[in-house]
């Protein structure tokens, strides 16, 4: 049977008077790549934020690796949030660190570790996330998007993740970058057997990595399923998005597979 390692029930997610998440209900399974995708506002980051504890839902739960994290003490809570690791949007760098100083920071987290051990631990992740060695000691200003996107997924991993939550991973790069991106994810997933929750807009990258696919709409999780899954419902947003022109041009083009 397939072990979900995150469970979401009835969450309701709202700002002030503005509901976001009504009775949303949601799996991840573990070892899948699972690409969250709605139309803008349907409260995806919020989502992501809500389920790794940065946001607080006005009701329902959030179960990880079997545990209802509201339930949770302190000290049990920080044991789980070592297994998952975040990349956000826009990298969330600490612009005063280095690339490895800041892959560093969880890191800091194991005790017993010597500074040499944690900085060749980092100088690791760097490399596992595909940057050359000289970007250990870049500041995030020297670097381009997608090298501070690469740095952000090092610190993710820092920790040895088993799951990983990416918010729009390839937002902002070109073809080029977000096509290396969406492989490395891949790459990633199959040698570290990592669960991943991502965020995306990108038809391309849900072609060429995801297992499945959930939609956001109507403030819940409207429906869940494969690519081929989704090019059958019958739902307006979710057939334009799935079947308009941008959607052609993916599965005509496909990244990578030109
Ligand atoms: N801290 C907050 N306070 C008030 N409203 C918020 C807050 N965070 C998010 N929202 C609102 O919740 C809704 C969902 O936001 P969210 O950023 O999750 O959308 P999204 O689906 O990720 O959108 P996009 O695709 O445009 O990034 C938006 O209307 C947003 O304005």
């Amino acid at each position: 049977m397939t072990e979900n390692v995150i469970e979401v029930r009835g969450l309701r997610n709202q700002f002030g008077r503005h509901v976001v998440h009504d009775q949303l209900d949601l799996d991840i399974r573990r070892g899948e790549i699972l690409g969250v995708v709605g139309g803008s506002g349907t409260g995806k980051s919020v989502l992501l934020r809500t389920i790794v504890g940065l946001n607080r839902p006005a009701a329902g739960t959030v179960r990880v690796f079997g545990q209802d994290l509201k339930t949770l003490s302190g000290f049990a809570r920080e044991a789980i949030e070592r297994r998952w690791g975040v990349m956000f949007q826009n990298g969330a760098l600490f612009s005063s660190l280095s690339v490895r100083e800041n892959v560093e920071v969880p890191l800091q987290a194991i005790p017993g570790l010597s500074p040499e051990s944690r900085k060749a631990l980092a100088e690791l992740k760097v490399s596992m996330a595909g940057l050359p060695w000289l970007a250990n000691e870049k500041y995030p200003s020297d670097l381009s998007g997608g090298m501070k996107k690469r740095a952000g997924l090092a610190r993710a991993l820092a920790l040895d993740p088993e799951i990983v939550f990416l918010d729009e991973p390839t937002a902002g790069l070109d073809p080029i970058g977000a096509d290396a991106f969406d492989h490395l994810i891949v790459e990633l997933r199959d040698a570290l057997n990592l669960s991943v929750f991502m965020v995306t807009h990108d038809l391309d990258t849900l072609h060429a990595c995801c297992d499945r696919i959930a939609v956001l709409a109507e403030k819940r999780v409207l429906t869940t399923g494969t690519m081929a899954d989704m090019l059958k419902v019958d739902h307006p947003w979710v057939h334009e998005y799935f079947h308009g022109p941008r959607a052609r041009a993916a599965t005509t083009t496909e990244r990578g597979k030109e």
